[in-house]
């Protein structure tokens, strides 16, 4: 019984530390010399991690958790599909496909095996690796697979709610990272608390309002995975999506290589919301700054010059 990962990122590793306490593990990367995570310096993973850039040694995993990032995921799952299409499935990735609007779960759907999971909820990748205490969200359509993965992947640290609604999970972490940048930009403009409680609050109404008219329910948006992630990403630093809104916000550089996945998920997000004639003004402030259409100044104005309404 050998749980595989794919992806050699920091969170990847992560898992790869955690569920390596409990049992064999093998973690896969591109390009993965050696057992140094790139991504997550110092990382010292359990001698139970086997650490490869060979994908055929995973295939004796009955379990393959998928961490690359969410635009990374439908080209890997068109180039490998055929190796991984028998074994359950869990995405681990968070976000909106920029090319088809889909979600991690309905990309893997395509493979047609075991109804896929996601795993999602408030945990940066440093806490996970150190053992930190977490809870998480798992959410697959077919509960008995969903209860088998939920106790398969629970460790004494890392505590695993489920549910079976899998769109809520997938777009609850995915829309908290759309507004982790318009809050990192709140304080990086120097607006305060105060307004970022507003831009959260208002922001946690955006995430409802798209998630239920896509058939996700509101209580799983009111979870983990959902306002969970959302206080965790609008108030650390140690997000990056937080950190990149930070950066635009002050008028300072990112570093083009760090994963941002609420940047092309704002595009995707405010692309759909178009289209589908949803109000969403965050996202479309959002992916019009990230784009560099408007000014930060000219967002912040989009979203204080807005009628007054009913809350
Ligand atoms: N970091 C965190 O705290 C958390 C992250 N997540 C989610 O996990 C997902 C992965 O993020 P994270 O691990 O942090 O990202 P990182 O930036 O740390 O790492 C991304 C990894 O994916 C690899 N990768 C990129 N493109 C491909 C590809 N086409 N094929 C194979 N591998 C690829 C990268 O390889 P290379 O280095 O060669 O580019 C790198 O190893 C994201 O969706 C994120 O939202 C979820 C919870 C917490
Ligand atoms: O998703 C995360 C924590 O739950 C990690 O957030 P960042 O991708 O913004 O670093």
């Amino acid at each position: 019984m050998k749980i595989a990962i794919l992806g050699s990122g920091a969170f990847g590793a992560a898992l790869a530390a955690a569920l390596g306490r409990e049992g064999p593990v093998v973690l896969w990367g591109r390009g993965q010399a050696g057992r140094e995570i790139r991504r997550l310096p110092g990382l010292v993973l359990p001698g139970s991690v086997t650490v490869t850039a060979d994908l055929a040694q995973t295939d004796d995993a009955d379990l393959l958790l998928l961490s690359v990032p969410m635009q990374a995921l439908g080209r890997f799952v068109a180039d490998h599909g055929a190796r991984l299409a028998s074994r359950p499935l869990v995405a681990c990735c968070k976000g909106v496909d920029l090319t088809t609007g889909l979600g991690p779960v309905e990309i893997l759907d395509t493979l047609g095996g075991p109804a896929p999971a996601v795993l999602t909820g408030p945990s940066f990748a440093a806490d996970i690796a150190i053992g930190l205490p977490t809870a998480l969200t798992l959410a697959c359509r077919d509960d008995a697979l969903g209860a088998h993965l939920q106790a398969r992947l629970s460790t004494p640290v890392l505590r695993l709610y489920r549910t079976p609604d899998v769109i809520g999970a997938e777009l609850g972490g995915a829309l908290k990272n759309v507004m982790a940048i318009a809050a990192g930009v709140v304080i990086g403009a120097g607006l305060g608390d105060s307004a970022r409680a507003a831009l959260m609050t208002r922001g946690y109404a955006e995430m409802l309002r798209f998630a239920l008219a896509r058939g996700a329910r509101a209580e799983t948006l009111a979870g983990l995975s959902g306002f969970g992630d959302l206080v965790l990403t609008c108030t650390s630093a140690q997000s990056r999506n937080f950190s990149f809104g930070l950066s635009l916000g002050r008028g300072e550089s990112f570093d083009p290589a760090t994963t941002v996945e609420g940047a092309a998920t704002a595009r995707a997000v405010a692309e759909i919301g178009r289209t589908q004639a949803l109000d969403l003004p965050v996202s479309t402030a959002v992916a019009a700054l990230v784009d560099g259409r408007i000014t930060v100044t000219e967002a912040i104005q989009s979203l204080l010059s807005r009628p007054l309404k009913q809350e």
